[in-house]
């Protein structure tokens, strides 16, 4: 464990990605660094196939880093095997995808308890979790229908929801309001900095929203490989 990365929920330390294309090395991250705080909500802006998605992944434990290491609440993840990694991602990380990657044969409802019931929660904790979290997002008359029978804005929420059910303490998202309209996308946001705060998440969100962006704490972009502040 390094020095301060306790006080972190997430530490990305000297992170390096590169992915090779035909002849050329496609540096995506050299050696970057980045710190985030429980209740900090971070916005990620970048131009597409700089490497949000990338960071994100390597963040959210699905990607191993070339060099490097990714510490969660301190604990690094660099030498951990395949069920650590899984376990402390299921324990700590919800990640929401650009695509929602939702179960198409369970309900609204039932995709929010899956992740809590995994986990170990009863049934009755997991479906009043997923009420709740679906209310908030303004699907309470959805709770049993099918993802195929929901808008592509609703299958998105439900997708937020379920990242959220089993209380991370790390929320990372992939324009997770990307395919909402403008007063939807304010909606769910101003719904997620508030589960953000009350329940001390540690968030870093990839959007193009540049209003969205400029309501977060922070936002940082990706720059020759490195993790900087963004300057609008
Ligand atoms: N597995 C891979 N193999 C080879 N190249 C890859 C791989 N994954 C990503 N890349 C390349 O790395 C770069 C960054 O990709 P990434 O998806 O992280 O970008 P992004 O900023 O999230 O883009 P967008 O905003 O369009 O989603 C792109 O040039 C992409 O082609």
């Amino acid at each position: 464990m390094s020095k301060d990365s306790e006080a972190y929920v997430l530490s990305l330390e000297g992170l390096s990605r590169f992915f090779r294309s035909g002849d050329e090395e496609l540096h995506i991250l050299k050696e970057a660094d980045f710190t985030l705080q429980s209740g900090e909500l971070v916005a990620l802006v970048a131009p597409s196939g700089t490497g949000k998605s990338t960071l994100l992944h390597l963040a959210g434990l699905l990607e191993r880093p070339d060099s490097g290491d990714v510490l969660i609440q301190g604990r690094s993840t660099r030498k951990m095997s395949e069920s650590g990694r899984t376990a402390l991602r299921r324990d700590e990380i919800g990640f929401v995808y650009q695509f929602h990657h939702l179960l198409g044969e369970f309900s609204a409802c039932e995709n929010v308890m899956l992740p809590q019931l995994a986990a170990g929660v009863s049934r009755v904790e997991a479906r009043l979790r997923a009420v709740d979290l679906l209310t908030r997002f303004g699907l309470s008359h959805r709770l049993e229908s099918l993802p195929g029978r929901m808008s592509g804005g609703e299958q998105q929420r439900t997708a937020i929801a379920r990242a959220l059910a089993n209380r991370p303490s790390l929320l990372l998202a992939d324009e997770p309001t990307g395919n909402l309209d403008t007063k939807t996308a304010e909606l769910v946001f101003a719904e997620l900095t508030r589960i953000v705060r009350e329940e001390g998440v540690a968030a870093l969100i990839a959007t193009h929203n540049e209003a969205l962006a400029a309501a977060m704490d922070r936002t940082v972009t990706l720059a020759e490989g490195h993790i900087v502040p963004f300057r609008a």
